[in-house]
């Protein structure tokens, strides 16, 4: 590693580290065009590159966000993307390196969290992040004749004209609020990347927004896929993007108005929730598959401490949690968690487990006995787990809806 360079790259470089990471997923190069509008949503001085010899191998950044935690707390996150090293300089500790840059920047900005999307489930355990919330992909298929009954408490249902897009999913989104664990705030940048770049590029993108008694209250966005044309019949499929409402009920309406739509054989909504009960407000609950189980967010709790306290907990008599942090050592001890609050101690250890187990637990995506059943938590105190089981669990599954 000593032939590398590890550093904060200037703004005239960004494009440069975009190419490598671009590279590193077998893609182009971005166009002019592309770039012009995706460099916008850039972060300045959060982009790490790894240079070689003066030439950049290697990048990964992040930009600021926040997350909601158990009990309604939001705290600061940062959000790691474009992570990539060219081919021809992997498996040298290159990521390793930028890893331990980015973790360290993000401590000293204040960020108690960081997370990410993960290409591969092999790479980011061993720098501490854990699977927090997962997601599935559900297909519905549209039942023609067997329209879906109306439902309790749904409004309206409009779609939005594609000039309007742009200011009304953010000030939606927003309206909507960081209500379920794992949600997350998406920055100016993140629109402009993940939304008017793909206008501005022509693709066709729909909105539709549900309004309830108190307003707009819900939205989905989705692209349509012609999946057999006949001279007497055109078969579309809708694919669901990005979707939140206020509540189930909201989210279901717009369901609904999706599985009514004209000339649409299926609906696919891509990393739904897995408390999403689409199956039950179908005539049929079998026309309805889930396509896949997928892990969604990658969790990782850069100041343990802070992140424990912001949380709420069930009922349950305490438990002591010994935590280990290779690359955070600050982060290794012992805290007390309890539904009174959370504190650093001598006391014996209950249960040990590594961090990037923490960030498994912490959301309330998977409960402590799942995790010591399959060898990532040591209980030393067995009738602990069924404590760390209530305290830690959480009424709704943990999900963020928001890729970057
Ligand atoms: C948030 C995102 O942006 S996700 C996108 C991530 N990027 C990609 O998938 C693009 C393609 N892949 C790459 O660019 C690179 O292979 C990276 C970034 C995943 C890894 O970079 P490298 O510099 O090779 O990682 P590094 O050498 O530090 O590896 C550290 C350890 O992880 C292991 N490792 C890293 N990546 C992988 C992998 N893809 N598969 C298996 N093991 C891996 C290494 O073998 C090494 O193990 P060791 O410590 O036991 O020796």
């Amino acid at each position: 590693m000593s032939d590398y360079q590890i550093r904060l790259l200037e703004e005239s470089e960004t494009r440069a580290a975009h190419t490598v990471f671009l590279g590193s997923m077998h893609n182009a190069p971005a166009s002019d065009e592309s770039w012009e509008l995706g460099s916008r949503g850039y972060p300045t001085q959060r982009c790490f590159g790894a240079f070689r010899a003066g030439r950049i191998v290697g990048s990964a950044q992040s930009f600021p966000s926040t997350m909601a935690v158990p009990g309604g707390a939001v705290l600061p996150l940062a959000a790691v993307s474009r992570v990539g090293v060219r081919a021809d300089h992997t498996r040298r500790g290159v990521l390793t390196e930028l890893m331990r840059a980015q973790l360290r920047q993000i401590r000293e900005l204040g960020e108690p969290l960081a997370s990410l999307h993960a290409s591969e489930s092999v790479i980011y355990g061993r720098f501490g992040y854990g699977v927090a919330c997962r997601g599935r992909t559900v297909e519905v298929e549209a039942s023609r004749g067997r329209p879906v009954p109306p439902l309790p408490g749904v409004g309206e249902v409009r779609i939005l004209d594609t000039e309007e897009l742009a200011t009304e999913l953010p000030r939606i989104y927003e309206r909507i609020g960081l209500h379920r664990p794992g949600m997350m705030s998406r920055p100016r940048g993140w629109w402009l990347m993940q939304l008017e770049r793909r206008l501005a590029l022509k693709e066709r993108i729909i909105a539709i927004v549900h309004s309830g008694p108190d307003g707009d209250d819900g939205y989905a966005l989705y692209e349509t896929t012609m999946v057999d044309a006949a001279p007497d019949r055109q078969d579309r499929r809708i694919d669901v993007f990005d979707m939140h409402g206020v509540s189930l009920g909201v989210v279901l309406g717009l369901w609904r108005f999706l599985l009514g739509a004209d000339l649409v054989r299926s609906v696919r909504a891509w990393l739904r929730p897995l408390d999403e009960p689409v199956e039950l407000i179908l005539p049929n609950r079998g026309d309805c598959r889930t396509a896949n189980l997928e892990d969604e967010t990658w969790l990782r709790l850069v100041d343990v401490p802070t992140a424990l306290a912001a949380r709420t907990y069930g009922v349950a008599e305490p438990v002591v949690l010994e935590v280990h942090d290779r690359f955070l050592p600050e982060n290794s001890g012992r805290y007390r968690v309890g539904k009174d609050g959370v504190e650093r101690t001598d006391a014996p250890a209950d249960l040990e487990l590594p961090v990037d187990a923490l960030a498994m637990l912490f959301l309330g995506d998977l409960p402590a006995s799942q995790l010591a059943a399959t060898g990532k938590l040591v209980p030393h105190e067995p009738a602990a787990l069924e404590r760390a089981d209530r305290l830690f669990s959480t009424a709704r599954s943990p999900h963020s809806g928001t890729f970057f």
